[in-house]
Parts: structure tokens; C-alpha cells; sequence
């Protein structure tokens, strides 16, 4: 709860159009307080630090709509632009979990926006010096050792074993246990280094990076937009094996009454959370194959009207946590994930992304992510466990899930 009370101090902000085309990502101008939302070139980039505001608990995501619509109440902006994302923003990353954890809302100094090939600058405070580039180069990281992280790849296996039995018993219908992977590195790792291999190799994916957490989604949370809202649901997933193609492995993920199972737990929870606040709302009749270099999902779009002004923060607070990464019934999976991983998620599987001044805004589900301290890049992957999973099998996959980061962390250029 560090920001001074804009009203106070009169905080100015412009937004305005700026020509180049330079990518994104390669104008974050350093390791420290590299901010960046960005999908196929186009999204947001922010450095510098107007603000910060660090919620927690069971309210937090309250506490974040509050803290920011006063903060954004507060700043005089001269908007040039009038685009989504244009004007204050707030880059955010909440916890997974109510208990423990901590969220984060960061408001850049300088963020830079692109869309539909449009790019403009936003200056809160101070005029930002231009023009925009990396000023300290990119680190590429040298040594890299991994070893378990607080839940090993055994007790994870156990995990699951126990989950499938309480299932079997008929104590809850799915719930998604993850677990986690330590690299350490020789040096302070640069979150950019591993924002430019994510977005080279899952330009699908939206690659973000808020205040360590750093991963490349390909799960749409929740996007705002007016009174107009989406989401992208995955859930149910197959991974290249020797011997099978893609398209093999396409049908086969489509006619997995397991896979479409978990699939369907994981969209009714969104579909059902989303429609109070909706007067309307459509659902995929059934689900396709997003299929990324590392994985292939189920998925799913919803979309619908927004009945009332319920904004971004408000909307993710009432979906989250969904089946895709909680479980079905929720409270039960949640206190089941808590007693089997035994781990904090920090802000794995939470919402990440970023929310403006009316309300609107994209947050992700911080998936295929890691969290950045220092020389240590800590991974995070899981999967949804029904009563016929198989605790290898799941295993398997959360190993699966983890390559976009070791991929990013290990290449050579
Ligand atoms: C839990 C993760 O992914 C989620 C779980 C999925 C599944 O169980 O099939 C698929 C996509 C995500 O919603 C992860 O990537 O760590």
C-alpha cells in the first residue's frame, strides 16, 4: 500500500501515438520492473513503478477494484489515444489461493500499447525520457541446475494417487493438483530473456510478466471490453507421443470421454459463475483442439453481455478460481489442493493481466509460468485429476506443461 493519494499530489498522465514498430517486449528497458502483456506483437509493455498495491486474502480482489478505481479516479490524463488499454493502467497478478499469498497490482511509470497496429505511449507523472529501447542488454543465463521444488515429482505422484481415491469415494468430481520445479541459475536471471523465447515459440499465447511471474497462457481468464465479455476455457490435454501425429492426436484428445469430462466441469464453472452478472451469454456447443508446440487442449469460448458495470477485477474475482484450475464442487477442490500439494501456488493459476481505467481490461490464467527471484526461476505445472486419471499419466503432462519455460530458459540464442 505504497502509493501516495493521486488526488493529493495531482498526478498527471498522457497518452499519445508514437510511431515504430520496433516488438514490444524489446523495448522493456531493463530486467528490473519489466512489465509486458503481449500477444502476437500487440499488447502491453510497462516500466518505472507510479504505483503498487499489494492486496491479500479472501477479499483481494475487492480490495484491487477499490484501490484502483480510486487511484485511476485520481490522475488527470490527457488520453490522445482513446483505445483499450489507452490512459492509467494496472498491470496485475493476484494469488491463487485465499490463504496464504499475496497479489499485485503495479502501475507503470511509462507503458507503451500497441493494437491494431496503433502504438502509443503512456507517461504517468514526469514526461518518460525517449527514445524507448533495452538500455541494459538482455542476460542470457549460463549454468542452469534443477532440482525439486517444495513438492517433489514423487509426492506429486502421491498426490494424485490420493486424490483419485477420495474421488473414487465420491468425496469431490475433479480437482487440479500441481506441483513445482527449481532452476537455479548462475546470475540474476533477466525476465526478458525468457519473455523473448516464450513469445518466439508460443506466439499463439499471451506472454506475460508482472512482478517475477513470468509465463506465456494460452487461457483467456477474462477480457472486458464495454459491456462485451470472453473467456477462453481449456481443460482436457494430450501431448506429442512417438508414433502418433498431430491430427491423430487431435481425434483422439476429441473422443477422450475422460478429457471431455474434465472439459465439461471446467466450462460449466465458468459458464455458471459468469451468467449473474450477464443478460446474456453463449457457450461453445462443443469444444475444439487449441493445439501449441508443447500440448494440445480442449477448449472452449464463452462470450456474453454484461447486465450491470461489474468491472474486470470484480468479474475475475467472482469466476476464479474455475475447474480448469480448481476443481469441481470448488470449495472442496480448493481445501483438497491446500491438504494434498502442501505447497503455496504464489500466483500460479491465478488471474494475470492488466485492467484500465473504465473497468476493462484482459487477465489470463498465469499458466505455463515461472516465478523469477533473483538467480532462481521457479516453475509451476499441473493438470485436472478425475477418478480414471492415471498418476503417471498426470506426471507426464504437468512435465509437459513445463517445457515453454525450460525451453525459453535453456535455448542457445
Ligand atoms: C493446470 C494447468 O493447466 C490447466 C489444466 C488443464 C488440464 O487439466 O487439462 C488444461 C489447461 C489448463 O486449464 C497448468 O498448465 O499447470
Amino acid at each position: 500500500m505504497t502509493a501516495p493519494n493521486p488526488r493529493a499530489t495531482g498526478l498527471r498522465a498522457r497518452s499519445r501515438v508514437v510511431r515504430t514498430d520496433e516488438d514490444l517486449l524489446r523495448l522493456l528497458p531493463s530486467a528490473e520492473e519489466a512489465l509486458a502483456w503481449v500477444m502476437r506483437g500487440e499488447g502491453l509493455v510497462g516500466w518505472g513503478e507510479a504505483a503498487r498495491f499489494e492486496p491479500s486474502g479472501a477479499d483481494r480482489f475487492e480490495q484491487a477494484d477499490r484501490w484502483w478505481r480510486d487511484y485511476a479516479a485520481g490522475i488527470d490524463c490527457a488520453d490522445e489515444v482513446g483505445l483499450p488499454g489507452s490512459g492509467p493502467v494496472a498491470f496485475v497478478s493476484m494469488a491463487f489461493a485465499d490463504d496464504p499469498g499475496s497479489s499485485v497490482l503495479v502501475v507503470p511509470q511509462v507503458l507503451v500499447g500497441r493494437r491494431d497496429g496503433i502504438t502509443w505511449v503512456t507517461e504517468i507523472g514526469e514526461p518518460a525520457e525517449g527514445p524507448f529501447h533495452a538500455v541494459e542488454p538482455v542476460r542470457k543465463p549460463s549454468t542452469i541446475r534443477y532440482s525439486e521444488g517444495e513438492l517433489s515429482v514423487t509426492d506429486y505422484r502421491d498426490a494424485v494417487e490420493q486424490a483419485v481415491k477420495r474421488m473414487r469415494a465420491g468425496e469431490l468430481d475433479k480437482v487440479v493438483l500441481a506441483h513445482d520445479l527449481v532452476a537455479s541459475v548462475e546470475e540474476t536471471v533477466d525476465p526478458r530473456f525468457l519473455l523473448h523465447g516464450l513469445s518466439a515459440k508460443y506466439p499463439s499465447c499471451w506472454v506475460f510478466s508482472v512482478d517475477g511471474l513470468v509465463g506465456a497462457t494460452p487461457e483467456m481468464l477474462m477480457r472486458r471490453q464495454d459491456s462485451r465479455v470472453y473467456s477462453r476455457v481449456l481443460a482436457g490435454t494430450m501431448w506429442p507421443h512417438a508414433g502418433v501425429d498431430a491430427d491423430e492426436l487431435a481425434q483422439e484428445l476429441l473422443a477422450s470421454a475422460k478429457n471431455q469430462g474434465e472439459h465439461t466441469y471446467a466450462v460449466e464453472s465458468l459458464a455458471e459463475a459468469l451468467r449473474p452478472f450477464c443478460s446474456s451469454m453463449s457457450v461453445s456447443p462443443r469444444p475444439h483442439v487449441l493445439r501449441l508446440p508443447n500440448v494440445m487442449h480442449l477448449a472452449s469460448d464463452v462470450a456474453g453481455e454484461l447486465a450491470g458495470e461489474s468491472s474486470l477485477l470484480r468479474l475475475a474475482g467472482a469466476v476464479h478460481p474455475t475447474a480448469a484450475v480448481g476443481g469441481t464442487p470448488r470449495a472442496k477442490a480448493v481445501a483438497t489442493i491446500t491438504e494434498l500439494e502442501g505447497m503455496d501456488r504464489g500466483r500460479y493459476a491465478g488471474p494475470v493481466g492488466w485492467v484500465d481505467a473504465n473497468g476493462d481490461g484482459e487477465v489470463g490464467i498465469a499458466l505455463r509460468c515461472a516465478q523469477v527471484a533473483g538467480s532462481t526461476v521457479r516453475l509451476f505445472a499441473g493438470g485436472g485429476v478425475v477418478p480414471d486419471s492415471d498418476p503417471d499419466t498426470e506426471v507426464a503432462e504437468a512435465a509437459a506443461k513445463m517445457i515453454p519455460i525450460r525451453d525459453a530458459l535453456e535455448r542457445a540464442d
